[in-house]
């Protein structure tokens, strides 16, 4: 069995949506993949209408194929603040052709604000490991954790691009998405999410870290392009997250290359003037080397005057790891593959 279904970013790639069939006759909504966290749960029948502003709703009573699941609950808050919460059914869930029959549907009858007012967004496929579902009394497996056994391969792939649809594969690696050498690292499973070391990190190209005097003149204080070129980042590989959550070393190390960013209280991290002309970054995994390019690190305007942008990359401060999100995976092609003992992530260039 494989899978292939488009993910069409919305505005400012804020997030990227997938088309995913529920039930019999198929029911068709829009989900956010999301490999930091393993809930599948869906805007429905059972959400109260003053919380629903135009999101598709699933409706098990008008599914042939639905099970309720008897005395099981669900109840999810996430890291930005929003939650939601409700009952859990079973029915067939097909994803690009990829199908499970009997995948748990976890049906809202309560979502934030923050969801209500995202109207394009009818729900999130959790894609971490299935440790972290919030099902209770018993934990139901994601969509991956049930396919997996099923699939050809026992991985699946994301292909996200900067403002336009890209892809997610399930059960193959599709060789044309990607050029050179899939380098692959050690997932670290034992808190529920994708979490990896990267070998290093540099900001900007490697002679912007340079003084501008000759190489041997530079002063001892000067930090030494090497501080960063071999230092590792810790992190969650979250295609749910929108920006790279990264430690506040990073994030001053990467802002002092632009002379108009300050770090915003009132606009809540780092913004800069929208014109500014940002540095690449660059993480390498293995013999791998990713580039983000600079301007997808110039995140969106801060309000309508467009003269503040805010940046892609921020601070990981309290989250205890960082968090490679959108901006830090679009520049990449990812394999996500687990077979069922030793995870792991590949990184390619594209
Ligand atoms: C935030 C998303 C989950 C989500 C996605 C979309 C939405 C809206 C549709 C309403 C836009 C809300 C929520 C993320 N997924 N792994 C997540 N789920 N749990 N933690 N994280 C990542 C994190 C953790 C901490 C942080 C953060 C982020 O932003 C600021 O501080």
């Amino acid at each position: 069995d494989t899978g292939s279904a488009a993910a069409t970013p919305e505005q400012y790639d804020i997030q990227y949506l997938t088309p995913v069939s529920l039930g019999t006759p198929p029911q068709i909504l829009n989900l956010d993949f999301d490999s930091g966290s393993s809930d599948l749960w869906v805007f429905s029948s059972e959400t109260p209408a003053s919380q629903v502003k135009g999101q598709a709703q699933y409706n098990p009573s008008k599914s042939s194929t639905s099970k309720e699941v008897s005395g099981a609950t669900w109840d999810i808050s996430y890291g930005d603040g929003s939650s939601s919460s409700g009952n859990v059914y079973t029915d067939v869930v097909n994803v690009g052709n990829a199908t499970f029959a009997g995948q748990a549907v976890e049906t809202a009858q309560q979502v934030s604000s923050s969801f209500t007012s995202d109207t394009n967004n009818d729900g999130l496929l959790g894609l971490a490991f299935s440790t972290i579902n919030t099902v209770q009394p018993e934990q139901q497996k994601t969509f991956f954790d049930n396919i997996r056994d099923d699939l050809d391969s026992p991985v699946w792939t994301a292909d996200l691009k900067h403002n336009e649809p890209g892809t997610y594969n399930f059960g193959f690696i599709d060789d044309s998405l990607y050029t050179g050498k899939i380098a692959y690292t050690d997932v670290d499973s034992s808190d529920g999410f994708w979490m990896i070391t990267l070998d290093s990190y540099s900001v900007g190209s490697s002679t912007s870290n340079l003084s501008s005097r000759a190489f041997h003149h530079r002063p001892s204080t000067f930090p030494s392009p090497s501080d960063s070129a071999s230092t590792p980042l810790t992190g969650i590989a979250d295609t749910g997250t929108t920006l790279a959550l990264l430690p506040d070393s990073v994030c001053t190390e990467y802002y002092s290359q632009v002379s108009s960013a300050a770090n915003s209280q009132t606009a809540g991290g780092y913004v800069f003037d929208c014109d500014a002309t940002l540095p690449d970054f660059t993480y390498t995994v293995g013999s791998t080397t990713i580039t983000i390019p600079g301007e997808y690190i110039n995140y969106a305007p801060v309000d309508t005057t467009g003269e503040q942008c805010f940046g892609g990359i921020q601070s990981d401060a309290d989250i205890g790891f960082s968090i490679f999100g959108d901006i830090a995976l679009k520049a990449a092609f990812v394999v996500f593959e687990d077979d069922g003992s030793s995870p792991r992530l590949g990184f390619a260039q594209k």
